[in-house]
């Protein structure tokens, strides 16, 4: 049987219609697998479809953890074939939410690194828990790995180029607090009040019609969406040709073994 990495529904609470809650519970720490990637996608999909949907919710069923970003174990001794689908899967991810028509709320209820964080800055708005424990940026560097374009770009076209320069090339998480002050996020609340107050954001940005906040993204993020598009295959390549070398193997197996004894 496979596993239900995620549960999707439109839920007519509150008199808010036509809003899907997407909850993410891949255990322990939702990091993104190729499977998980492939049922985030076809959830997505299919709402992209529901004419009687106009808005989607992400968040996570797993205790302090939005995402843990990709599954470095989908990246660390597979083959170069794997690598290629396991990206394909990444790259897709990633079009249909930056590109998506519905209006997109992370409820960010846990620390979300690196593709946590890429997944959350592709939707509309963030809400996140403000809880100091938590951490969420693009920490790439910090793994000894290089954030692709698409990925600097997003953060780029959220937090402005200066505040870009200095989070990625020195790999910073921030605190809650502190990604609210760079505008990584727009919301803290507590804990206990993260996916209300994304439903009531939700309220807001259904007041505007469709048509109008569609074209208007579609302007805005167009441009950023067109340049992977075009540079897909190459992208791929890359991705492959540099995960695939021996120094930053290594650098991957150094990284799990810290995350492991960290734990101990
Ligand atoms: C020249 C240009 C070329 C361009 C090429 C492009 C190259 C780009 C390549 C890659 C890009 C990657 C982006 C990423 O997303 S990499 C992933 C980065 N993620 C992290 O650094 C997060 C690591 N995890 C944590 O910090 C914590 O786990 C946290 C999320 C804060 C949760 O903490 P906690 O609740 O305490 O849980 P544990 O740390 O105990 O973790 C539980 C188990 O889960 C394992 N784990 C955690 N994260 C990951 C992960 N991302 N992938 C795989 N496994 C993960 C962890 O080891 C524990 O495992 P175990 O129980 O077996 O010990």
């Amino acid at each position: 049987a496979t596993k239900m990495a995620l549960r999707a529904g439109l839920r007519s609470k509150r008199g808010l219609t036509g809003v899907a809650v997407m909850r993410m519970q891949s255990p322990p720490v939702n990091s993104l697998n190729l499977e998980l990637l492939t049922d985030i996608c076809i959830a997505l999909e299919k709402l992209e479809m529901d004419k009687s949907c106009r808005g989607l919710i992400i968040t996570s069923n797993q205790p302090k953890v939005f995402s843990a970003g990709l599954d470095i174990l989908e990246m660390y001794g597979k083959s170069p074939e794997h690598c290629g689908e396991f990206w394909k899967a990444v790259q897709e991810m990633w079009l249909k939410f930056y590109g998506s028509n519905l209006v997109t709320i992370a409820a960010i209820n846990g620390s979300s690194p690196a593709g946590g964080c890429l997944m959350a800055m592709t939707c509309d708005y963030r809400i996140m828990a403000d809880n100091p424990r938590y951490s969420i940026g693009l920490n790439e560097t910090q793994l000894g790995i290089v954030a692709p374009f698409w990925f600097k770009d997003t953060l780029m076209n959220t937090v402005g180029h200066r505040t870009t320069e200095m989070a990625l090339e020195l790999g910073l998480l921030y605190s809650p607090a502190e990604a609210l002050k760079i505008g990584m996020v727009d919301q803290l609340v507590p804990e206990d009040q993260v996916l209300t107050t994304a439903t009531e954001a939700m309220t807001k940005w259904l007041a505007i019609p469709d048509h109008a906040r569609q074209i208007t993204k579609s302007m805005i993020r167009k441009p950023t969406i067109d340049k992977l598009m075009s540079n897909r295959e190459d992208d791929v390549k890359n991705f492959v040709k540099f995960i695939s070398k021996d120094s930053i193997q290594k650098s991957l197996g150094v990284y799990l073994e810290m995350l492991k004894k960290r734990k101990a």
